[in-house]
């Protein structure tokens, strides 16, 4: 049976963007998309299946974002609601997402547009659906940028990676095409997985590369069964707290970490909380209001 979405538009000044996104992912919203209206208005746009949020849970989002906004002294976001059929929310949201490149190595190419005829660029292609993970936000360049600079193919060892939180299966693709050998990949929505699954065969990935499963890193343990060399998480800050203490379980004293989702005023409770759990912040990289922390053993 076919799902009916609520389509959320939230106009906001371009200053709140970050925030609005912030609490659009945190409050369950899949495939936001953002448009500039005016130099003082920015649309965010997002989807949530009908039957995950009641009217009255969407005016308590337009509160929250009320007092987001107040509580940063920005003006005060307007928000509008509307139901729509499966099949008005993916062809409006296709005409949006154009081929993108990213970082030094990248280009992401929605899986309905053809390749380009020559790139000496590495291709993610992908259809991500309503799973997060299309490369246009700012975390998502963010870690794959940093995967960059890990997996720079100077090792000659097999690099085995997790990915918690995989989405659209975006970073584990990334981090394949661009030299780790085995990807352990994660995320509690059955739909990212199910999406991570098609997104390896998309980009010709054998099966037994990345292996995808319904779950967070106690289900990545049990796969993995060996520490990592590398850990890659993009996911909203106070998930990323609650993950830190079970992190070592996956890692030796060489293991690596990329850690995005994290608003700026949200880094010194991660930062402090992977302190205290054998971790240290070896560089924060920026974009907009979002960070990204490479991460390595203390
Ligand atoms: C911001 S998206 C990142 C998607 C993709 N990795 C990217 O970088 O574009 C975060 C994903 O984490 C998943 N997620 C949220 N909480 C989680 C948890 N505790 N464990 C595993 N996945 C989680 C969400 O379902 C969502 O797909």
């Amino acid at each position: 049976m076919a799902t009916s979405w609520w389509e959320i538009q939230v106009f906001c000044d371009p200053n709140a963007e970050d925030l609005v996104f912030w609490r659009l992912t945190d409050f369950g919203c899949k495939g936001t998309s953002s448009e500039r209206e005016s130099h003082t208005t920015n649309i965010l746009k997002a989807y949530l299946p009908q039957q995950r949020a009641k009217l009255l849970d969407l005016s308590a989002l337009a509160l929250l974002l009320k007092q987001d906004a107040l509580c940063a002294g920005l003006p005060i976001p307007d928000l509008e609601w509307q139901l729509i059929e499966e099949e008005d929310w993916s062809s409006s949201w296709k005409q949006y997402w154009q081929p993108q490149m990213v970082g030094d190595r990248f280009l992401i190419n929605p899986a309905w547009l053809p390749l380009p005829k020559k790139s000496d660029r590495l291709i993610i292609r992908l259809d991500p659906g309503v799973a997060f993970g299309t490369g246009t936000h700012a975390t998502t360049q963010l870690c794959l940028e940093a995967l960059e600079m890990r997996l720079d193919g100077t090792s000659s060892q097999s690099v085995r990676m997790a990915d918690i939180g995989c989405g659209s299966g975006i970073l584990s693709v990334g981090a394949v095409l661009l030299g780790a050998t085995q990807v352990y990949a994660v995320d509690i929505d059955p739909l990212a997985v199910e999406t991570t699954r098609v997104s390896t065969q998309m980009n010709k990935i054998p099966e037994h590369q990345i292996v995808a499963a319904e779950g967070s890193l106690s289900t990545l343990i049990e796969m993995a069964k060996e520490p990592v060399d590398g850990i890659v998480c993009n996911i909203i800050a106070e998930v990323i707290v609650d993950l830190i203490p079970q992190m070592g379980a996956i890692a030796k004293p060489e293991t690596w970490g990329i850690l995005s989702g994290i608003l700026l005023d949200q880094v010194k409770p991660v930062a402090d909380t992977l302190e205290e759990n054998g971790w240290i912040v070896a560089t924060l990289w920026r974009r907009t209001d979002w960070c990204c922390l490479n991460i390595r053993r203390s």
